[in-house]
């Protein structure tokens, strides 16, 4: 007899509630049809739903229980009342339902009763008010999932364009004193890591953007690229990564220059967002690399300005629940390699055909 699983739902963090993320979650469902999506469930106050939405919504208390649901009613992970919404218009309360609501999806990704999880979004300001210590989500769930968050590398995806800033939400005036070549060999060899175990790429192409205007033109406008890049750039190489020498910034996102790369790894937050949320504002998604979990965010924020008037548009929450699936089976492909090549490791080790010949 062949035992049918149950599908394995995505857990999405509501953000916060006075945002559009329930109204994206909720367009997200409405489409699960036309767009093939996989079964999810929100985790966050139903209630906080009903302000923005009024659809099917179901109170599950079991992560198991979402695909049975999920066809007639967006699945809701009930956390508790979290008080009066209105769009528009953040509280303290609703920032502390974001944070838990994050809290939650995290455990359940980590638990296995998710299969990924895709954070909705939350406004950093609201949350660092109610005491999150951490700069942005990526680095709190670097944390609980005990990866140091140097190797948690936040990736911004679009359809043609994946860009990694290596700094993320520091300062400007601060980049300098936190980019060292450490640093660069972390985020770019995490960068390769990540692209081939979850977009099932052989040997990624990884561009490096020059932190100076023209990349320093040979240290003339600046010494980073000669003294901290190029040097980590070198250990990367003799490591078998395919790395490029750091290249001007303004001229590596074109068409042209985009079909070069897989990555551009960039040395802050806007060299990198910048060209990304221009090309694809509507389509791209920010995944975290490096994680035991799948973690996949639309690369928008709260968008407190249009919340409660259905204007929002859910394309990069629905791309978010595609990436994580995606990502999700070629995390899967990647292990069963890996198994492969172990177990054909194993064989000529007892063959004895291993060693010098
Ligand atoms: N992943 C996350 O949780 C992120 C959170 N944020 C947070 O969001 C808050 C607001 O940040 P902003 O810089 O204003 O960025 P934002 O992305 O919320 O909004 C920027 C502009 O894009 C529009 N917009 C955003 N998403 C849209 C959508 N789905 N459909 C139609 N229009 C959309 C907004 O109305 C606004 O005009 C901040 O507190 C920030 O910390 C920002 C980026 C990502
Ligand atoms: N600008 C990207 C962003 O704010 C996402 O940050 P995170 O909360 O996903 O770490």
């Amino acid at each position: 007899m062949i035992t049918v699983l149950p599908q394995m739902p995505i857990a999405i963090s509501a953000g916060d509630p006075a945002g559009i993320g329930p109204e994206i979650i909720a367009k997200a469902w409405l489409q699960r049809k036309a767009q093939a999506l996989p079964v999810f469930f929100a985790v966050g106050d139903s209630n906080s739903f009903a302000a923005h939405w009024d659809g099917p919504v179901r109170r599950i208390d079991d992560p198991a229980d979402a695909a049975q649901h999920f066809d007639e009613a967006l699945p809701i992970f009930h956390m508790h009342d979290c008080g009066a919404v209105t769009p528009g218009t953040p509280t303290a309360e609703g920032a502390r339902c974001a944070f838990q609501s994050l809290e939650l999806a995290v455990g359940f990704a980590r638990a296995g009763s998710a299969a990924a999880m895709v954070t909705g979004p939350v406004s950093k300001t609201q949350l660092y008010s109610v005491g999150f210590t951490h700069p942005g989500q990526t680095e709190f769930i670097a944390e609980r999932c005990g990866v140091a968050k140097n190797n948690a590398i936040m990736m911004l995806a679009g359809p043609d364009l994946r860009v990694v800033p290596m700094t993320t939400h520091i300062a400007l005036s601060d980049i300098g004193s936190h980019l060292d070549s450490r640093l660069i060999r972390q985020r770019i060899r995490a960068t390769a890591k990540g692209l081939m175990r979850d977009f099932g790429m052989e040997n990624p192409r990884i561009a490096v953007a020059g932190l100076n205007p023209h990349a320093g033109e040979n240290g003339a406008m600046g010494h980073e690229e000669m003294e901290l890049f190029l040097p980590a750039i070198e250990q990367l190489r003799g490591e078998g990564f395919n790395v490029t020498d750091p290249l001007p910034a303004d001229t590596m996102f074109h068409t042209e220059a985009r079909a070069e790369y897989d990555a551009a790894v960039c040395g802050y937050h806007d060299q990198a967002l910048i060209p990304l949320k221009t090309l694809y504002f509507h389509e791209a998604v920010n995944m975290t690399l490096g994680l035991p979990i799948v973690r996949t965010s639309p690369d928008h924020g709260t968008a407190f300005g249009i919340a409660g008037r259905n204007i929002a548009n859910p394309g990069s929450m629905i791309a978010a629940i595609k990436m994580a699936r995606d990502s999700v089976k070629h995390r899967k492909a990647f292990a069963a390699k890996k198994v492969a090549t172990a177990a054909a490791e194993a064989k000529m080790e007892s063959a004895g055909l291993h060693g010098p010949i």
